[in-house]
């Protein structure tokens, strides 16, 4: 019988964290080594001897426990919303020192959520107009959701990739927020309410036609395949990857 491959989860007393410290019980090949909580001592992973770190906390913690994880030789499987480019590009140089370590940055791992951004990045050029509509649960801390910002970066650069102009947008006046925030460009409109658990709706408008991409997560367990696959799979890809569509081949539909 092959070894057991050790994880550790940090945040695993909150919402995701909880859900993963389940699913990595439940899952034959791993064994939970460390289920830390925001007063445990990072130290304690390398006693444990975890080789794959989930980090499901807070986004100011994130990044310092991404780099003591891959100061340590452990990999990384991070659903923390907050990695800001700057973040991003610390964290290569970081992990420049350590070429076999491997980190994922997923900002969703949900697999109809994943999908839902690359079928939208592949019809950005196609319109005229393009919102999103992020809609979570209201005790979730940041806004707009960091697979809203991944969907509309991705968008950004679909359109300027293909020379598409920006969307009109004749509005001269109106309060603060009106028109959602602008992230690269496209206009994303934060919905907290009590219910929700997390969805997205893109918008594409071209004249006397609308396409709706709307992706619904009426439950946590719906991130748990993606968290299972990025545990699996981070060692088979060193350096950093952001988004789970990095280990999945979204043209054959298999993972790679
Ligand atoms: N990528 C994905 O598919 C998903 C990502 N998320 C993201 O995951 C993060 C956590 O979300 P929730 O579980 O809903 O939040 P939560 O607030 O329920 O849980 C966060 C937990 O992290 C703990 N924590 C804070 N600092 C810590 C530290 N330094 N070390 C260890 N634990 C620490 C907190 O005490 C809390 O228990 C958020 O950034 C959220 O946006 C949430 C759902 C899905
Ligand atoms: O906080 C949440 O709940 C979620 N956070 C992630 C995000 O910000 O995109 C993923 C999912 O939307 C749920």
């Amino acid at each position: 019988m092959s070894e057991l491959l050790p994880v550790a989860v940090l945040g695993a007393r909150g919402r995701m964290g909880a859900e993963a410290v389940a699913a990595v019980r439940e899952a034959p090949d791993l064994e939970l080594v460390a289920a830390l909580g925001s007063s445990d001592p990072l130290d304690s992973l390398v006693a444990a001897g975890a080789r794959v770190v989930v980090d499901l906390t807070v986004p100011e913690a994130t990044y310092d426990n991404v780099v003591f994880a891959v100061r340590h030789r452990m990999h990384a499987v991070v659903g923390t919303t907050g990695w800001t480019p700057e973040r991003l590009g610390k964290l290569g140089t970081v992990l420049a020192g350590a070429p076999a370590t491997g980190v994922l940055i997923a900002p969703n791992f949900a697999l109809g959520s994943v999908l839902a951004t690359a079928f939208a990045a592949t019809a950005a050029r196609y319109f005229e107009s393009v919102e999103i509509i992020e809609l979570h649960h209201p005790d979730k801390i940041d806004a707009p959701s960091g697979t809203a910002v991944r969907t509309a970066q991705l968008i950004a650069t679909a359109r300027e990739a293909a020379g598409v102009p920006a969307a009109p947008d004749a509005t001269r006046d109106a309060p603060d927020g009106a028109r959602g925030a602008g992230i690269d460009g496209v206009p994303v409109h934060s919905v907290r309410l009590r219910g929700l658990t997390a969805h997205q709706e893109v918008l594409f408008g071209s004249p006397g036609e609308q396409l709706s991409l709307r992706h619904d997560s009426f439950d946590r367990a719906s991130f748990m395949p993606g968290v299972l696959l990025g545990i699996r799979s981070v060692a088979q890809h060193p350096g950093l990857t952001v988004g789970l569509d990095g280990y999945l081949d979204l043209q054959a539909g298999t993972s790679s």
